[in-house]
């Protein structure tokens, strides 16, 4: 095992010249060793370029990488004794399931009675036990991708295992089992797992801490609930969250948060600056208030939409749409209703220029 730190910028093409040049925009951080995380973001921000760099299948065009304090930038996979799990199945059709887990111990001249034990961990653990002799040819593309996680995990002495969106070829039903399964067998096997998706669900079940991409940047880096309640950057409170966090245009002025032409009381703590900011709450935080309660804002109810667990508002302020979220049991609204919202609370962040002041 290993702890990983990443110190550098990619960019595909030679010269890059300005900010979408680059595959990688300059970045640092650190995988500790042991950790469950997951790269998280939407197609083409970066994540697989990211995942490449670190496994050695990509040198990074500016800046390094470091295993344990020493550099490896240019060392193959094999030398960093990377273990890797892609989108689709990467096995032997002609050889049996227990053949195929045992094929990286085998390379590794692993003795044959350890190997024995080793693959019949792995595949208790995924629950391929009963299929241990059956050749792989024959089995389901969800039972050949079990295949390939169980080969990732087989090897105890890895530097780390890489997931590149390995649940894709998988049925839902069964998705949802192995999410679980993966985090699972991470907590017993205490590998590092570095997991690529670009599903919020998959990354904030499997992983301690998410890595979050836009463009080429890593914008946040955290465990689930810091990238729900405290989000570093309008993009990650966008990204997380179903449906993400309203961002209201809003002005701090001598008199307190002007919002939608009505002027709402700042706490004197945290102080903002003077000027125009986005104020950001998600419908999870968005009360529903009696008419003309301090700190509410009128709003219309444009669409009312029944998820079964909960109501979902979408209420028009001055223009500004934002989501509340509202309990099966509330008082059934219709649109063209007047509301009164509660914006303000703990939950509630400021944004200048995209990131979060307060
Ligand atoms: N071999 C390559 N040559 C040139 N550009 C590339 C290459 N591979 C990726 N890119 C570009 O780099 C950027 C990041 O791609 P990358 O595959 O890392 O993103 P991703 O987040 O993994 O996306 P996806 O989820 O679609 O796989 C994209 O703009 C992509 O077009």
């Amino acid at each position: 095992m290993a702890r990983i730190e990443l110190d550098l910028a990619h960019a595909y093409a030679p010269n890059p010249q300005q900010d979408s040049d680059y595959a990688l925009l300059p970045l640092k951080m650190t995988f500790e060793d042991g950790g469950a995380y997951a790269l998280l973001g939407p197609s083409g921000c970066g994540k697989t370029t990211m995942l490449n760099v670190m496994s050695g299948l990509l040198v990074p065009s500016h800046g390094k990488v470091l295993f344990d304090g020493k550099d490896v930038t240019s060392k193959s996979p094999q030398e960093r004794n990377i273990a890797q799990v892609f989108q689709f199945p990467v096995i032997y059709d002609t050889m049996t399931v227990a053949e195929n887990l045992a094929f990286p111990l085998r390379n590794r001249k692993m003795p044959e009675d350890q190997i024995r034990k080793r693959v019949g961990v792995i595949a208790e653990m995924l629950d391929m036990s009963a299929e241990l002799d059956k050749r792989a040819a024959g089995l389901a593309a969800d039972a050949k991708q079990k295949i390939s996680l169980g080969r990732g995990l087989v090897r105890a002495d890895v530097s780390a295992v890489l997931f590149d969106e390995p649940l894709t070829v998988i049925d839902p039903l069964l998705k949802w089992q192995l999410r679980r399964k993966l985090k699972q067998i991470h907590q017993e096997l205490k590998l590092t797992f570095i997991y690529v998706t670009h599903d919020q669900v998959e990354a904030l079940t499997f992983a301690e801490q998410v890595l979050v991409m836009m463009r080429g940047r890593a914008v946040q880096v955290g465990p689930a609930d810091a990238l729900f309640e405290r989000p570093e950057h309008t993009f990650v409170g966008h990204f997380i969250g179903s449906p993400g966090m309203n961002f209201l245009l809003a002005d701090v002025t001598a008199q307190g948060l002007e919002v939608a032409g009505q002027v709402l009381p700042l706490p004197a703590e945290p102080q903002l600056p003077l000027g125009p900011l986005k104020l950001g709450i998600r419908p999870e935080y968005i009360d529903l208030a009696p008419e003309n309660t301090l700190g509410s804002v009128r709003g219309t109810v444009k669409q009312l939409q029944d998820v079964g667990t909960y109501l979902m508002l979408t209420v028009l302020i001055d223009g500004q749409q934002v989501k509340v979220r509202q309990s099966p049991q509330a008082d059934r609204l219709t649109p063209g209703d007047t509301v009164y919202v509660q914006l303000l609370s703990e939950h509630s962040c400021f944004y200048i220029n995209e990131e979060r002041v307060s």
